[in-house]
Formats: structure tokens, C-alpha cells, sequence
């Protein structure tokens, strides 16, 4: 029988559903026996989750929350016992902070029980100023002005001042997600 993949994810403006579409596809050129599955984190159900041999997860941070952690944890009783693999999508990701801070993130969000045993990876989206909700612009005239404010900017924050005067920027790299694509590879065994 062949192996099952589940790729999950939640986005707002399409960053991690852009990232969840690359991983499923390179999945399956580089291995086209297996069968890969692509749906929003919200609309997976545990029978889905049980008949998969290993599942990716992808979420978007919003000020340290990640979109779709509830309904990721409510698949917890099924999703601990799989290889998984955990993927977050943030305008900085690594440009802006260190590995252990993303990571605990995601601790933090999934919660320790089902990160603990899961590989994660890190990934820059990027921001679509023109689409952004009324909240969200809210919150942004608040991160604006805290990050222009700081007495040292890193590169991400400079991108992220930047990113009001040209609207929409995207730092989204396809070639990134190749070493969480080979661990699933080998995690499926050959
Ligand atoms: C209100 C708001 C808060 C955000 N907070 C953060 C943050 O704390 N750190 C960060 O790196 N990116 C932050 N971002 C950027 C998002 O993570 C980025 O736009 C991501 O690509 C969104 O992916 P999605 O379209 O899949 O939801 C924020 C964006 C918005 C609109």
C-alpha cells in the first residue's frame, strides 16, 4: 500500500497556504507513489489524520499567536503517535529572530506534549497591506510604530518599515521548504 501524506494548514492571506501547496507538490514529484492530501487545519478530521503515515502542519504567526492551533490540538490524540513535522510562516522567521524563539512559538501554541517528537522548520511570508482587516491594520500602526521606535533594527525590521511604503512585499522562498520535504521523505522510509 502506499504512503500517506497529510499536508495541513491555516493562513490568512494565502503566505502558509502558498507554502502548504509547495510542500505537497515537491512531495509528490519527488516521490509520485506517495499520496499526498492538502486541506486547512480547520476542516481535517481525525480519521484523516489516523490513516496518515505522517503529517505536516503550517500556521502563521500573528504577535506570537499561530493561526489554527486550537483545531491542530483538538487532532492531538491522533496526531501524537505520527512523524510529524511543523512548519511556521512569519514576516521576520529567521531574518528576525533566533531558531529557539520560533520554536517556542510553536511550544507555546501547540502546546509541549505535541511538539515534543516533531521537527520544526521556519518560514518567511511576507504582507499585503491593501488586504490586510481593519484589526489587522490597527494592530500594524502599532507594530509600526514600536519597531520604528527601537534603537536597533535588525534587517527584518527594516523590511517590515519598508513594507508600508511599498504596500505588498513578499519574502516567501519555495527553495526553503527542501530539508522539511526530504525528512518526510525519509521519515516514509524508501
Ligand atoms: C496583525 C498582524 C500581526 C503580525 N505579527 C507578526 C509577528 O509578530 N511576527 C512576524 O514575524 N510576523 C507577523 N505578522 C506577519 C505575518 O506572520 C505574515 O504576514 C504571514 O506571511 C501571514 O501568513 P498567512 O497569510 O498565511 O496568514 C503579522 C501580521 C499581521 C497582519
Amino acid at each position: 500500500m502506499s504512503s500517506q501524506v497529510l499536508v495541513l494548514f491555516a493562513s490568512q492571506y494565502g503566505f502558509t497556504e502558498n507554502y502548504a501547496r509547495w510542500i505537497a507538490e515537491d512531495l509528490l514529484s519527488l516521490r509520485p507513489e506517495v499520496e499526498v492530501q492538502l486541506s486547512p487545519i480547520a476542516q481535517a478530521t481525525a480519521a484523516q489524520v489516523q490513516a496518515a503515515d505522517a503529517v505536516v502542519a503550517g500556521a502563521s504567526d500573528y504577535g506570537g499567536f499561530l493561526t489554527g492551533a486550537g483545531e491542530l490540538k483538538k487532532l492531538a490524540p491522533q496526531l501524537k503517535s505520527k512523524p510529524r513535522f511543523f512548519f511556521s510562516v512569519s514576516f521576520s522567521g529567521l531574518a528576525g529572530a533566533p531558531a529557539e524563539k520560533l520554536d517556542g512559538i510553536v511550544s507555546k501554541n501547540f502546546g509541549n506534549d505535541l511538539v515534543e517528537g516533531a521537527r520544526l522548520y521556519h518560514f518567511r511570508g511576507g504582507l499585503d497591506h491593501t488586504r490586510l482587516s481593519l484589526k489587522h491594520k490597527t494592530t500594524m500602526m502599532g507594530i509600526r510604530a514600536a519597531i520604528a521606535a527601537l534603537p536597533n533594527k535588525n534587517e527584518a525590521n527594516r523590511q517590515m518599515l519598508e513594507s508600508f511604503e511599498k504596500k505588498t512585499v513578499d519574502y516567501s522562498d519555495r527553495s526553503a521548504i527542501a530539508p522539511l520535504v526530504e525528512d518526510v521523505l525519509a521519515a516514509l522510509g524508501s
